[in-house]
């Protein structure tokens, strides 16, 4: 089976360069990316391709290359599930903040309200595929409501999750470690569907990284990807604190740790603790799943990595008071960095929202100075903890264009994010300009400690 129309529904940081990936390296396939957010389509439709609404290095000149070729973006989300042989759901699935689960299921009413439009549009056989993060088991629900309440049409729903990482999207999408397909392979359509999208990934990734399984552990596997990612992340960050008290060092240990073949070097870099939109909603997910199999100590395990991770944030910012003898009220912090990761606009979970938020209830004044972060979103995300009125936020965080200025009369400089840029600046001038003495705390473990020692900084990294 050829496939000539593509519709992904879902114009976000999966969908946006994913779809624009397949259409690049897939010339003779239409694809559309929907979306009900005309804002959002009308940012990847501008004009000036450095304008479109994600930041992703190299994304600009795939998006240029393949837009109005034979990749699109559009709000007329029926016109293109009508038009496609195939359909990617690639919509949010973030945390349930209400009713059974709050605070822990996976919220799929995005995932349904998808599935039950499709039924209704569709007047042909599609492919579906589930984009999305989802909990193990949910093509199940999809097939149910495409069959109980579409037009008698038939639908083989494929699950081909997502692994790229945000600020490597576009790398991470030319050369994955793997492809993941899950589909109903004991059937003759079942395989055809898999193999159809096979076709797709082969034009430029070769085929023994092509991983195709059932459809309940192609589902599980990411949640498990990310809940064992997520756990290096919190196994450094838990050998941190036990570093800054014995005198060991952190990235001393994790590079003596890396270096056994069977642990691997990567995902071991202690940090304020991991952010973005996917671990901590995902692990969630599964410690939920876990639960309603009755399974509590499989969930408590996997918990403990969220707890250490809630630690790390708040003991970066407990260490922050209690160096500033004590008390930051009316005091000046400079955040430098705002984004969860460098090389991203994205700022969902960012550690810095929670240090911020927990210096804000010690009185705090904070200016914040990140390279691809807007204002907007950073007073968006501090309201939406609802900690204080939003005009207090406003009135005690200001962002600012520049970092000099962040830095300018501040009691203490904290590095948030890992921006390359921030180690190149001129340190001997920001220490200058700040009150004495002048606070350096680096939760990224970025900046060279003998140097900034030197200038005259009193400096604390994570983990040593
Ligand atoms: N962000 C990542 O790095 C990443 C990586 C792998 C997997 N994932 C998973 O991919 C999924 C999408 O994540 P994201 O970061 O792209 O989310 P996102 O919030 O950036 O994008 C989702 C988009 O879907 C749109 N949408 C929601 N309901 C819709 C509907 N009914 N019709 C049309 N559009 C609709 C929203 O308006 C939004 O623009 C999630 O399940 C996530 O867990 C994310
Ligand atoms: O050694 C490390 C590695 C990462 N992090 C932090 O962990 C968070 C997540 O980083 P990363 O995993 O690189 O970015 P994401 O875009 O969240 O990607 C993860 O989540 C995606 C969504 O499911 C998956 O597709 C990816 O495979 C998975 O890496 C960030 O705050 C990082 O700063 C660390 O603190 N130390």
């Amino acid at each position: 089976m050829k496939i000539k129309n593509i519709c992904c529904i879902g114009a976000g940081y999966v969908g946006g360069p994913t779809m624009a990936v397949i259409a690049q390296k897939c010339p003779e396939i239409n694809v559309t990316v929907v979306d009900i957010n005309e804002k959002r389509i009308e940012a990847w439709n501008d004009e000036d391709v450095e304008n479109i609404p994600i930041y992703e290095p190299g994304l600009s000149d795939v998006v240029s290359e393949a837009r109005g070729r034979n990749l699109f973006f559009s709000t007329d989300v029926d016109a293109a599930i009508d038009q496609a042989d195939m359909i990617f759901i690639s919509v949010n699935t973030p945390t349930k903040t209400y009713g059974i689960g709050k605070g822990m299921a996976a919220d799929l009413k995005y995932i349904e309200l998808c599935a039950r439009q499709i039924a209704r549009v569709a007047k042909d056989d599609k492919i579906v595929v589930e984009k999305s993060t989802l909990p193990v088991r949910t093509a199940q629900a999809l097939k149910n409501i495409l069959d109980n309440t579409g037009n008698g049409v038939n639908y083989q729903i494929l699950s081909n999750p997502e692994f790229l990482a945000e600020g490597t999207a576009v790398d991470d999408l030319m050369d994955p470690d793997r492809v993941l397909i899950g589909g109903d392979i004991d059937t003759e359509e079942g395989n055809e569907a898999v193999q159809a999208l096979v076709d797709i990934y082969a034009h430029w990734i070769p085929e023994d990284k092509i991983l195709t399984t059932n459809v309940w552990s192609s589902e599980l596997s990411k949640l498990t990807a990310n809940a064992f990612l997520a756990q290096r992340v919190s196994s450094i960050n838990a050998m941190s604190e036990l570093c800054e008290k014995t005198g060991a060092d952190v990235s001393e240990v994790s590079k003596a740790v890396g270096m056994d073949s069977r642990i691997g070097s990567k995902f071991l870099k202690s940090s304020v603790g991991f952010g973005g939109s996917c671990f901590q909603k995902d692990i969630l997910n599964l410690v939920y799943i876990a639960k309603s199999f009755g399974l509590n100590e499989v969930a408590d395990y996997w918990h403990q990595v969220i707890l250490m991770n809630d630690h790390q944030k708040k003991r970066f910012a407990a260490n922050i008071v209690k160096t500033l003898f004590n008390t930051v009220s009316g005091k000046k912090i400079a955040f430098l960095g705002w984004a969860f990761k460098k090389d991203t606009n994205d700022t969902r979970e960012s550690s810095a929202i929670y240090v911020a938020d927990y210096l804000l209830n010690e009185q705090a004044e904070i200016v914040v100075y990140d390279p691809k972060v807007k204002k907007e979103q950073i007073y968006a995300d501090l309201d939406y903890l609802n900690s204080r009125s939003e005009e207090e936020n406003r009135q005690r965080v200001t962002v600012v264009n520049q970092p000099y200025e962040a830095c300018q009369d501040a009691h203490a400089v904290a590095v948030l994010t890992e921006w390359d840029e921030f180690e190149g600046y001129d340190w001997q001038k920001i220490y200058d300009n700040m009150l004495k003495p002048a606070f350096l705390f680096d939760g990224r473990k970025l900046l060279d400690r003998k140097k900034k020692e030197e200038i005259g900084f009193e400096f604390y990294a994570i983990g040593s």
